[in-house]
């Protein structure tokens, strides 16, 4: 693809779409810009990827055809004002922030512009990146084709519509966290019984990843896939058993729905 991709903000998410896009190779460092706050990410950024980085927004949006934004809900108005009067008519504008609305978007540019809603997930820096977006009715299906190619570069994309977007941190943007919580506490629970710790997350990772192809690519369903597991009177039914006593099930739908409340307050 030749199109120039501007990130604006250049902390956890955005580096994590940078290394997927570079790692397929579908972009070359010379075709993305990025800006941060501090020289300390600046030079990070550079040393890292060999993208060009600086602390000038304007440069970044003026140069831009892709402009994702990639700051912290509470200033991305503040990044908007700052760079509205040089974004190009042509130029799609991506958020990832959490929380902000394609009216939103469009209120704080003070006019049309093509804009797309989106919830990426860090794992997009090893490829395996689950995003969601929704688009207005300025972004053509050629800019949303071009869209999707990016994401695709660093994993899966679904378009949603937009009604929907406030539900997808808890399933798959902040979901990332709870997993990595029950890797943590299945290693745990290895350790306790002497498995030596680097090994413990060895196992436990794995069999999470392998948990989720099975959900994946056999196209069956997990309550399935779990009765596989289960022999009849065997271990996994007494850990199945034990993990329904303690509200496995529940603690995940309240765990999301608390993550969905503050989203509709970010
Ligand atoms: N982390 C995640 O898993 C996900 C995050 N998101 C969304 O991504 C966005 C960024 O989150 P995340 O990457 O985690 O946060 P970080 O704090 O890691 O990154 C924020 C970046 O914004 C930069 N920044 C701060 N102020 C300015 C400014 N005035 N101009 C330009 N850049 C600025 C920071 O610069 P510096 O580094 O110099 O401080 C930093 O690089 C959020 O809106 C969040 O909702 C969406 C999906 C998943
Ligand atoms: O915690 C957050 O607000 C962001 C949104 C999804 C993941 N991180």
């Amino acid at each position: 693809m030749n199109e120039k991709i501007g990130f604006i903000g250049s902390g956890k998410m955005a580096q994590a779409m940078i290394k997927g896009i570079l790692s397929s190779a579908t972009f070359a460092p010379k075709q993305i810009k990025v800006s941060a706050k501090s020289d300390e990410t600046i030079n990070k950024v550079k040393e890292k990827y060999s993208v060009h980085a600086t602390k000038d927004n304007e440069e970044v949006a003026k140069w831009a055809d892709i402009l994702f934004l990639a700051v912290k809900p509470d200033i991305h108005n503040e990044v908007i004002q700052e760079i509205r009067s040089v974004i190009a008519e042509h130029t799609i504008i991506i958020t990832v922030a959490a929380g902000i609305t394609l009216d939103t978007l469009e209120s704080d540019f003070g006019k049309k512009i093509k804009a797309v809603r989106t919830m990426p997930n860090t794992p997009s820096f090893v490829g395996e990146g689950m995003s969601a977006l929704s688009i207005n009715d300025m972004v053509t299906s050629d800019d949303l084709e071009q869209v999707l190619a990016i994401f695709r570069s660093f994993g899966e994309v679904e378009v949603v519509a937009e009604r929907l977007m406030d539900s997808i941190p808890a399933i798959s943007g902040s979901s990332p966290a709870y997993v990595y919580m029950f890797i943590e506490a299945l290693a745990d629970g290895g350790v306790k019984d002497g498995i030596p710790r680097e090994q413990a997350y060895r196992l436990a990772a794995q069999a999470v990843l392998g948990a989720a192809k099975m959900v994946l690519e056999t196209g069956m369903h997990p309550g399935e896939l779990k009765d596989q597991v289960c022999t009849p009177g065997g271990a996994t039914i007494e850990a199945v058993s034990a993990l329904e006593l303690n509200g496995f099930r529940a603690s995940v739908l309240q765990a999301m729905e608390s993550c969905t409340k503050k989203i509709k307050k970010l």
